[in-house]
């Protein structure tokens, strides 16, 4: 088997914290072990607080681990951070890594002169994720004028510009509406397929993990938890779906079975039905209801991972 991209052997990172007047020791990340290989594309998710950027921050060289050891691309994190700044892009969502007061085209050029790139690299490199990104139209725009979805197209291509290996993606599409969503997520896609690209993301979005990841390690209390596909993730707590239904008129809260009433809106216009997918069907559940009430429209919600991260956790005893 070639080199894993991350691998990490028994990973901890303790944080010393005021409590009143003693100081008090917080596990942040703790046992850690985990491989991803070359290609993956991982997410990684958990509660507020469960240890997520700690480890972003062990695995690109920021943090220094208490205990363990990480490798990222082939290279120890801290003592090769140079090195290692060469192979991994990072993207932060709600922090930005381009110059507030320059344009979008004067960072991508200092970060090309930061990377050692060569002028034609730069140039074709520039120029593909320009095109693929959608970034030409503010190019000369100032970064601070720019809107979210702007901004966080160039941030990616900011953090793309070098070819790396691996992307570290924390939160990428926090804020973003429903279309700059999806054509960051077809972007990602298509690097990963075209530079094997090694992708590495947190997220509270189900459709970011959904449609970019193939796998999923899930953080407790810093602890790895859960490591497999997100079906495998949704199976272990029997994750629920939701039937949306808007019905032709006003109904009392419907009592189907299976489900679980969620709630109705507009007295009773809208209701929301849960349903475990192991035990039946959106089509069965539908079919339930259109036999007391005309449906006019109906949605199928999928579970979000704050749902499926919760129901892991309480299964837990939390
Ligand atoms: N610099 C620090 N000093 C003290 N405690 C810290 C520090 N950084 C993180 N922690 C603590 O370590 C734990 C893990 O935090 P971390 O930021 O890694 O979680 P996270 O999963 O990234 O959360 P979020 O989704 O909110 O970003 C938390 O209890 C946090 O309060």
């Amino acid at each position: 088997m070639s080199e894993p991209i991350i691998e990490t052997d028994a990973l901890g990172r303790d944080f010393s914290v005021r409590d009143g007047l003693r100081r008090r020791t917080v596990v942040a990340v703790d046992d850690l072990s985990l491989r991803v290989e070359a290609g993956e594309s991982v997410g990684y998710i958990g509660a507020n607080g469960a240890g997520k950027s700690t480890t972003i921050k062990m695995l690109t060289g920021i943090l220094v681990p208490t205990r363990g050891a990480a490798r990222t691309c082939g290279l120890r994190p801290v003592a090769d951070r140079r090195r290692l700044a060469r192979e991994v892009g990072v993207v932060f969502g709600q922090r930005s890594q381009l110059w507030w007061d320059l344009s979008v085209r004067e960072s991508f050029s200092i970060l090309a002169a930061i990377h050692g790139l060569s002028p034609e690299r730069e140039r074709r490199r520039t120029d593909e994720l320009v095109e693929r990104l959608e970034v030409g139209e503010f190019l000369g725009t100032a970064v601070r004028q720019l809107s979210l979805g702007q901004r966080m197209r160039a941030e990616v291509a900011a953090a793309l510009l070098h070819s790396p290996r691996l992307v570290i993606l924390d939160e990428p599409t926090i804020g973003l509406d429903v279309l700059s969503k999806q054509r960051l997520r077809e972007f990602l896609l298509a690097e990963r397929a075209a530079h094997d690209t090694t992708l590495l993301l947190t997220t509270h979005d189900m459709g970011d993990v959904e449609r970019l990841c193939d796998r999923v390690l899930l953080v407790d209390r810093g602890r790895l938890v859960f490591d497999g596909t997100l079906t495998g993730l949704s199976r272990t707590v029997g994750a629920q779906r939701v039937l949306v239904v808007d019905l032709a008129e006003p109904t009392p809260d419907l009592a189907i079975a299976d489900t679980e009433h969620l709630g109705s809106e507009a007295g009773g216009l809208r209701q929301r039905l849960a349903f475990d997918p192991e035990h039946t069907t959106a089509a069965r559940v539908l079919a339930a209801v259109t036999e007391r009430v005309e449906v006019r429209d109906l949605a199928v919600e999928e579970p979000d991972v704050e749902d499926v991260v919760r129901r892991v956790y309480s299964a837990r005893g939390r």
